[in-house]
């Protein structure tokens, strides 16, 4: 086995049970001068092994082979393998070697943990005609396919037909949209005479995000179809704010928007009058606190308080503390409507406290929630290839949606995928195709994408029947996008509120769903915090979402190339694409930047994870070396552009300095959801993260927003 000799052969690897198979094929054309060594590996690696060695020599198209049984200690045959499969794993001959299955800390056994947990029926047993709505209201309902109330709807529109403040709270893709419009649309309808568009506001609706506050006035629009006289309008920001005084001069009866915005017009728009408000809602009521906005909030709680009673709701599928303050000072003796039976029944007493630890968190039915461990190196692979067996599984392509931790990392995971779906990945010699990754479509959506970009992602993958969304924790709240049959969580934000959020995209009003959630092996001790709150989730083994990986290499006309080898082993399959990945970016100075960013940014998120969480999400667990892999990166960008190194001996000096953000400060720096009136002379902060190992970086982050 000498690979080291210059010869004309080429040596396919096959170990299959106790045997290594030394394949020597003759190479295609003649056979001359230096001679190069092509090796390809397939089977399971096995310490000790007899060997066969085929030969076929020289120019000759007979084959000789000769056979001889040869011992390998361990080293000598992980030294082979590592040469073979280095060899083969080099797609575009680089020289470089993606040793992705080596040295990965092992995947711990994880203990099953008997998880009660809480259920709630989407589906009441009454119906619209039950309730006492304007007939046309019915007809257009019916007509856009509802009849059947929901259990949050059939509990929450009576109370508030009869003007009672109410604290909601139903699981995701209850319906809770339809259970505060429809009783709002039934009120201003009955007034007489019929209201004005100069009346101005009557309703305001405050939601935390630009999508959420767009698909909410798309359900007023359609609600208030038959009442033409009544006019709902959207304020986000994003749009020129010349645009949006103007079309409040033109008269708004219902005012659906995010509270920066909102509070940006209090202040700057004279034709904004609120004295005739006489409906507030206040949608993912904990999210908007979450988001620093109390004082905005609280503010515009103040500003209509001021006027005589009108009624306010509380939304959310999890309430928190800060909502039970929030209700405190906004609701006048409210009506708590909890959808699930047992809170339903604890929250008759009058002592309940919405707490984290005392509310329970309710997962559709239909929901089945699964977890992958997998080692960071192997993250990339393990992605693309789960996405790309969803996408081709049963011919069908699905919808799905991928929640990133940072703007960065959507960006660059955006970009790769692009390029792997519709690129031709060329090197000097050969063009190679992806083409069997063109076959499904691909979207972003962040808060560093301009206001038209992000609107038109966002009715795009809406209206499509298949896809990958690829997001920040912009698009967990809220958003109702049909037909989305898998939640991918490829880094989790740590709190079970965002945890039940983000799988709430899918299985909404009764239908059936997915979720995955990526874990590094030191994360496993996340699923015992979900189980302790009644999450379950079933593991699946990243073998199983590689797998796809090889069939469509296999499928792959490139891979087929006389000149190139296919890979054989789930392995080969993924080291030749994490190859492909790392070429990409390693040639490409703008994948380059953008894969050094994102993993800039990743740490710098990982750094933030709540106190309680630290023993599970530390920064010091991060293997930079392998996490540069997950960005298909060659090494770890601290020797880069961006971070400076300062030596290892001053890490105990600054120790100190090193204060995760909080999340609520972290969140305040997020100009998506400020309604874009966040000051730019935002003062430029800086903090300090400590890597792992000998390194200590500095680097200035806070000028970027993180979602
Ligand atoms: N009575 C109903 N029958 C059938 N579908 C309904 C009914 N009510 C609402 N829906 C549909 O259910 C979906 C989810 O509704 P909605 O977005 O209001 O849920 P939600 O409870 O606000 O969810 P989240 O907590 O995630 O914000 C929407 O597509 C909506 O049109």
């Amino acid at each position: 086995m000498t690979q080291e000799t210059e010869d004309d052969i080429q040596l396919n690897i096959n170990i299959g049970g106790d045997h290594l198979f030394l394949e020597a094929k003759e190479r295609r054309g003649a056979v001359r001068g230096n001679r190069r060594i092509k090796v390809r590996r397939t089977g399971n690696l096995k310490a000790s092994e007899n060997l066969e060695h085929k030969h076929s020599g020289g120019s000759e198209k007979k084959t000789n082979v000769i056979s001889q049984e040869v011992k390998f200690t361990e080293q000598q045959h992980h030294r082979n393998i590592h040469h073979a499969v280095g060899k083969t794993a080099d797609p575009l001959s680089t020289g470089v070697i993606s040793s992705l299955f080596k040295n990965n800390p092992e995947i711990p056994k994880i203990d099953r943990m008997k998880v009660d947990t809480v259920k709630e029926e989407v589906f009441s047993t009454k119906f619209l005609q039950d309730l006492p709505l304007h007939p046309f209201m019915i007809s257009s309902l019916t007509q856009q396919g509802f009849s059947q109330l929901t259990t949050v709807q059939m509990m929450a529109i009576p109370h508030l037909l009869l003007g009672r403040d109410a604290l909601i709270k139903s699981q995701t893709g209850s319906g809770k949209t339809l259970a505060y419009s429809i009783p709002i649309i039934q009120r201003l309808q009955e007034i007489t005479p019929h209201t004005k568009r100069t009346d101005g506001p009557l309703a305001v609706i405050i939601v935390p995000t630009r999508e959420l506050a767009l698909q909410s006035f798309e359900t007023f629009q359609k609600l208030v179809k038959p009442f033409s006289w009544i006019v709902p309008g959207c304020l986000t920001g994003g749009e020129k704010r010349k645009a949006e005084k103007a079309r409040i001069r033109k008269g708004i009866n219902i005012l659906v928007c995010t509270p920066g915005r909102l509070i940006d017009h209090i202040q700057h728009t004279n034709s904004l009058t609120l004295d005739k408000v006489k409906y507030l809602v206040l949608d993912e009521a904990d999210r908007l606190l979450e988001l620093g906005y109390e004082k905005d909030v609280s503010q515009i709680v103040a500003a209509l308080h001021q006027q005589e009673h009108h009624q306010t709701v509380l939304l959310s599928a999890t309430l928190s503390p800060g909502v039970e303050w929030l209700a405190g000072m906004s609701l006048q003796n409210p009506e708590r409507i909890y959808a699930s039976p047992e809170e339903s029944s604890r929250n008759k007493k009058d002592d309940f406290v919405a707490q984290e630890s005392k509310s329970d968190f309710v997962i559709p039915v239909n929901l089945k929630q699964h977890f992958v461990i997998t080692p960071c190196k192997l993250r990339l692979v393990t992605l693309i290839s789960f996405l790309l067996g969803k996408q081709k599984s049963k011919g069908k392509p699905c919808k799905m949606i991928v929640f990133l931790s940072t703007q960065d990392s959507v960006q660059f995971h955006y970009m790769l995928l692009k390029f792997l779906s519709s690129t031709t990945i060329s090197n000097d010699k050969n063009d190679v195709n992806v083409d069997d990754l063109s076959q499904f479509q691909i979207f972003q959506l962040h808060g560093q994408m301009d206001h038209k970009e992000r609107t038109a992602a966002f009715q795009k993958f809406s209206k499509t029947c298949s896809g990958v969304l690829l997001c920040t924790d912009v698009a967990s709240r809220g958003l109702d996008l049909p037909k989305v049959e898998w939640i991918v969580q490829y880094t989790t934000l740590g709190s079970t509120t965002d945890y039940i959020h983000r799988v709430g995209r899918t299985a909404r009003v009764g239908s059936m769903g997915n979720a995955l959630l990526f874990l590094m092996p030191s994360e496993t001790g996340y699923i015992k915090v979900l189980n302790e709150n009644k999450i379950s989730l079933e593991e699946v083994a990243m073998s199983d979402l590689l797998k796809p990986l090889l069939l469509l290499v296999h499928s792959m006309p490139q891979f087929t190339d006389t000149k190139r080898q296919t890979p054989h082993t789930v392995e080969e399959a993924a080291t030749f694409l994490q190859n492909v990945c790392e070429n990409h970016v390693h040639h490409n100075s703008d994948m380059k930047s953008l894969a050094i960013k994102a993993f800039q940014s990743f740490v710098r998120a990982y750094s933030t994870y709540p106190t309680s969480l630290k023993s599970i999400f530390h920064v010091k667990n991060l293997h930079l070396g392998h996490l540069a892999k997950s960005f298909a990166l060659r090494e770890a960008p601290s020797h880069m552009s961006g971070i400076q190194v300062k030596p290892a001996v001053k890490r105990k000096k600054h120790q100190d300095r090193l204060q995760p953000q909080s999340k609520k400060k972290r969140m305040q720096e997020m100009s998506e959801f400020s309604g874009g009136i966040v000051s730019s002379s935002k003062k430029r902060k800086e903090i300090i993260i400590y890597f792992p190992g000998e390194y200590l970086c500095s680097s200035e982050f806070l000028d970027r927003d993180i979602y």
